[in-house]
């Protein structure tokens, strides 16, 4: 597909003004997405080029839940596993967004790479990792963090920040040594993807945008207009 050739020159003076400062206009060097691709494989080519350009938590990524009756809220969580059966994250399933997952597994997922000046947008529907999964993703967590799991009712009134710290000082002398037991309230998900989008930032908000929804074992794929 011939790429579109925006000479600056060309374009009047109040689209101008508005352009971006230069340095962030290294922008149409970017092939167009490719339709051929395989969503995973894309995802990963831009995750691994996030790795390389981010300046913390590449893997971060906003986690959209709602209520039964579609009220919304979000959040970022880390993925910590990502293949083709899906996205994973971990966290406390009495949460927030543990008690929503509960009434409505339908998700969205957004990451962001200022870096790449890039989105990736997934949809789909949640369903817990198995037991021994969580096991060990649990187990491989630094000391800290697993007693700090135990310890936390995330999300719930904490009155006191002392009263924390007394409870995590409390699991600490009941697990004086590893291994501590993973909490039967703290485990993870697996997005399935129903839909992904990829934005590639170009110049004048000229972006490329490309869609895969899920159809039955494929996928139909389509440019959308910026
Ligand atoms: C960079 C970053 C990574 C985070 N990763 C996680 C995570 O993987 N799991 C998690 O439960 N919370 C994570 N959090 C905290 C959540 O954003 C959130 O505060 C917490 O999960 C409670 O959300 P909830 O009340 O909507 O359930 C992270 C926060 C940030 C800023
Ligand atoms: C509360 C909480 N749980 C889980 C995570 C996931 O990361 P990790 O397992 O690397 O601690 C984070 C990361 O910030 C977090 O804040």
């Amino acid at each position: 597909m011939p790429q579109l050739d925006v000479n600056e020159h060309e374009l009047s003076p109040s689209m101008t003004e508005t352009s971006p400062s230069p340095a962030a206009l290294p922008l149409d060097s970017q092939p167009l997405i490719d339709l051929a691709a395989n969503p995973f494989t894309l995802f990963e080519a831009w995750m691994k080029e996030a790795e390389k350009t981010e300046v913390n938590d590449p893997n971060a990524m906003v986690l959209a839940t709602a209520t039964r009756d579609g009220r919304p809220s979000a959040r970022i969580v880390l993925l910590k596993g990502a293949d083709h059966r899906g996205f994973v994250f971990y966290t406390n399933t009495h949460s927030r967004k543990g008690r929503e997952l509960e009434e409505n597994p339908h998700v969205a997922l957004l990451f962001h790479w200022k870096s790449q000046r890039r989105q990736i947008r997934i949809e789909g529907a949640v369903t817990p990792v198995t037991p021994e999964e969580a096991d060990a993703y649990f187990a491989s967590r630094s000391r800290v963090s697993r007693l700090g799991a135990v310890a936390s009712d995330q999300s719930r009134p904490l009155a006191d920040r002392s009263a924390f710290e007394e409870r995590l000082k409390q699991v600490e002398e009941t697990y004086p040594q590893d291994p501590i037991p993973r909490p039967a309230n703290w485990s993870g998900y697996r997005v399935n993807p129903e839909y992904f989008e990829f934005w590639q930032e170009r110049r004048f908000r000229l972006h490329d945008r490309a869609v895969w929804a899920r159809n039955g074992n494929d996928w139909d794929v389509t440019r959308l207009y910026p």
